[in-house]
């Protein structure tokens, strides 16, 4: 059982290689308990293949991770199943089936998890979640290619919060959406994360983003999380890339925006 002041995840020492391609070496990162971390790299530093180690879909060279205080590695799926089931995924895109529709995607963990769960049950809980994501209620019996892209995200989200998660895994959820679904989405997660203590993992680009819901950043470069905190004290390390990411001219109007958003809701 993880004691509360434990990391929720807890990475040492991982290695992700590809051939000779050596993607992660040495990668240490501790998730805290309750908090969104967003995680930042340049294109192909392994944001997603770590991600992917987490959650077991990459089975790492090296390294160990533990979730909740359980390893990880090295386990097959029926010995890992219950910790499985205290997490939720949203993957790039959306990753919907597009042959169910959004209340049968919902249900997909549901009956993975729960195989004898009453049809009535499922049927309700999916409506609960699709609702509870922002989709209008009749959503749920349409199919993902009738749906927007912000409506896609949602429904992602309300399938990998079909389980009641504890931890939830975002990778790009705003990637795609204009800047007012990007700031309705955040705003989404903010509140859900509020309100159900959740603790996200949310690997990202968008500077409004990580301005506007994350409490920590954690840096992914040279193979490894080079610096992890809040981005006023990434911000005052002197990391090339960090000060080039943070202050350049994006990140800036990241800040300004994030202050006329600040204004807005204290006016
Ligand atoms: N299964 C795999 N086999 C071989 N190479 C892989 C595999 N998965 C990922 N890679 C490589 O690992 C590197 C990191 O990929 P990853 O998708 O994690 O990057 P990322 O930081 O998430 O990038 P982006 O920001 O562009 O999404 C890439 O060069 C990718 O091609």
């Amino acid at each position: 059982m993880a004691r509360s002041d434990e990391p929720i995840i807890r990475v040492r020492g991982l290695r992700n290689q590809f051939g000779e391609q050596m993607i992660h070496d040495g990668l240490d990162l501790d998730v805290r308990r309750g908090e969104i971390l967003g995680v930042v790299g340049g294109s192909g530093t392994g944001k997603s293949v770590l991600m992917r180690s987490i959650i077991g879909l990459q089975q790492p060279t090296a390294g160990e991770i533990t979730v909740f205080g359980e390893p990880t590695l090295g386990r097959d799926e029926t010995e890992t199943v219950d910790i499985r089931k205290r997490w939720g995924v949203l993957f790039q895109g959306g990753a919907l089936f597009s042959t169910l529709t959004v209340a049968e995607n919902v249900q997909v963990p549901l009956r993975e998890f729960y195989p004898n769960m009453d049809p009535a049950l499922t049927d309700q809980i999916a409506s609960y979640k699709v609702v509870m994501t922002g989709l209008p209620p009749n959503a749920g019996p349409k199919y993902p290619a009738e749906l927007s892209g912000g409506m896609k995200k949602r429904a992602g989200l309300a399938r990998a919060l079909a389980l009641d998660p504890e931890l939830l895994f975002l990778d790009e959820p705003t990637a795609g959406l204009d800047p007012i679904g990007a700031a309705a989405f955040d705003e989404l997660t903010r509140s859900l994360q509020r309100t159900l203590g959740l603790t996200v993992f949310l690997i990202t680009h968008d500077l409004d983003t990580l301005h506007a819901i994350c409490d920590r950043v954690a840096v992914l470069a040279d193979k490894r999380v080079i610096a992890i905190g809040t981005i006023d004290e990434l911000i005052a390390t002197d990391h090339p890339w960090i000060a080039e990411y943070f202050s350049g001219p994006r990140g800036r109007a990241a800040v300004q925006s994030q202050h006329a958003a600040q204004a807005r809701t204290t006016s």
